[in-house]
């Protein structure tokens, strides 16, 4: 389940419960038309913070729903679907018309790993959580715009290595040392504050949303072309 709140200038998008917030269809699709929301209501000074209550930010994808089709075959189309159901949530995030942050008070893992790493700022807990890519240990592949983002987003070879191929449970100290997020925190209260600040701070700035996003997708070029996404130049003059 997940919920949008409107404070101030902030979307807060919400996953709700105590669960692993795994991605199904229905929670794609809840997520997808929050983010469309999202997109129409936002004016200069937006910004998105995407957070999550209890143990988990996303375990990933419902790898139960997966094997509730009931074979090997009907599992993997079932998983097929989520990828592809998935990829305009990541697009939709590469273009949204303000600066997003995520606020990752639990674990990210897999595709929950994605949805944070397709945020700008990551702001993650340092006494609980990992982000971890999950996929070598449970031999499954890796999908070409989930290599593009962690190949844009993280420069550093040895730390996309030890994620993607040593399957390392990366916590927030590390994270931090290493550049994968923002800045990490003791506490989910700490998390919380710090990218509500963060978000608000951007915010203030009132840049044009619509250049905002431009400038983010020329930013991961080969990543905005897996999503299909155009790019388009703006002229637009400081009146
Ligand atoms: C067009 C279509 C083409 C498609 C072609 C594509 C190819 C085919 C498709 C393949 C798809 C690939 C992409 C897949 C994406 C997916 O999402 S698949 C689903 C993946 N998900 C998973 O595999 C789940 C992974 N998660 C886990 O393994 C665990 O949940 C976890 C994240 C490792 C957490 O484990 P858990 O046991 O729940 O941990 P905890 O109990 O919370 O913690 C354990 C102990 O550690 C302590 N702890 C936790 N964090 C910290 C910390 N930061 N610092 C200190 N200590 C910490 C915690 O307190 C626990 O301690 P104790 O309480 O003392 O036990």
């Amino acid at each position: 389940m997940c919920t949008l709140e409107k404070r101030g200038n902030l979307f807060i998008l919400t996953f709700t419960g105590e669960d692993q917030h795994r991605f199904n269809p229905n929670l794609i699709g809840s997520l997808l038309s929050l983010l469309s929301q999202v997109k129409a209501e936002a004016t200069r000074g937006s910004a998105l913070i995407t957070q999550a209550q209890g143990k988990f930010f996303s375990n990933g994808f419902d790898l139960d729903w997966a094997q509730a089709a009931g074979s090997e075959q009907g599992a993997a189309e079932r998983l097929h679907h989520m990828v592809a159901l998935f990829k305009p949530v990541t697009a939709a995030l590469l273009s949204l018309p303000m600066p997003t942050v995520a606020a990752i008070t639990g674990h990210a893992a897999a595709a929950g790993f994605l949805l944070a790493l397709s945020h700008d700022y990551l702001i993650m807990r340092k006494d609980r959580g990992v982000l971890y890519m999950s996929e070598v240990d449970i031999a499954l592949t890796i999908p070409d715009y989930f290599n593009a983002l962690f190949r844009e987003k993280i420069g550093d070879a040895s730390v996309r290595r030890d994620l993607l191929l040593r399957g390392l449970k990366m916590k927030g100290d590390e994270a931090e040392k290493r550049g994968v997020v923002e800045a990490a925190y003791d506490g989910e209260a700490e998390v919380r504050e710090a990218s509500v600040r963060l978000a608000e701070n951007l915010g203030k700035r009132k840049w044009n949303g619509e250049v905002y996003a431009e400038i983010r997708k020329g930013l991961y070029p080969q990543l905005s072309a897996i999503l299909g996404l155009t790019h388009k130049a703006y002229t637009i003059a400081r009146l």
